[in-house]
């Protein structure tokens, strides 16, 4: 995640990724094309059930830590909330992994960890890009466990009375939370490079409490150095 403007280069890789997406994305009659020039990015409204959004409301009541950066900021105001990453192996939450990764087309050992979120009154995520700045500190790392973060998706579960919207200034679109409502969006730009124009903000909650969950796709798999190996006692390990 950055802070500010940034580029990255640009990928046919990752703007093959762009096309495959969106063309998928394009076919299936439950979801929206958002009117935005500038950013591929897509709405689906009802993508989880209340059953769905009442359980993911629990998991992350229950497993809360404030919210961190991957860049320094120096406003402490910057990222408020509490999040919380849903255990993949959970047999609900591989289910809703699964289906987020059905519904783009990318598979699922591309996504990150799915991520809660909750805002309380005053809390909230400022402006900031989803993808990795290409010159950090950082960035090895990042493409050790599986490159730049394509496509995120984006889903609220619960109506907030007031406040909360996620706003694009530079692609001039705000979305209001609504129980169930998936936002889908290509972080990347048609030739693969980071797109600035999806720089977004997670608005300040004025009334009632807000959560969202959050996947963020890798443009490679994440999750392969994530499965502990098993290397029995007394074998070399034949790397
Ligand atoms: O809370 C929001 O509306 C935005 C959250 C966000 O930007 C993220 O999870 O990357
Ligand atoms: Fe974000």
């Amino acid at each position: 995640m950055i802070i500010g403007k940034v580029s990255g280069s640009a990928s046919p890789a990752r703007a093959k990724i762009g096309r495959d997406v969106a063309a998928r994305l394009d076919a299936d009659p439950a979801v929206r094309r958002a009117k935005v020039e500038t950013a591929q990015m897509y709405t689906v409204p009802g993508f989880f059930d209340d059953a769905e959004c009442d359980m993911l409301i629990q998991m992350i009541d229950s497993n809360s830590r404030p919210s961190t950066l991957l860049a320094s900021s120096e406003d402490p105001e910057y990222r408020t909330s509490h999040s919380s990453d849903l255990y993949r192996w959970d047999e609900s939450i591989w289910a809703i992994d699964q289906r987020i990764a059905a519904l783009l087309g990318i598979p699922g050992d591309h996504g990150e960890t799915l991520q809660g979120q909750r805002y309380a009154v005053n809390q909230q995520f400022r402006a900031h890009c989803d993808y990795f700045h290409e010159t950090s500190d950082y960035w090895p790392k990042m493409q050790e466990t599986g490159g730049q973060r394509t496509w995120t998706a984006m889903a609220y579960l619960n109506d907030v009375p007031e406040g909360g919207a996620t706003w694009f200034p530079r692609a001039g679109i705000r979305f209001k939370p609504k129980r169930g409502l998936l936002v889908v969006w290509n972080n990347m730009a048609a030739d693969g490079a980071p797109n600035y124009d999806t720089l977004h903000e997670g608005m300040r909650v004025l009334e009632g409490m807000k959560y969202i969950v959050t996947k963020w796709f890798r443009e490679e798999p994440w999750i392969r150095d994530i499965i502990p190996t098993y290397t029995s006692p007394g074998i070399e390990n034949a790397n």
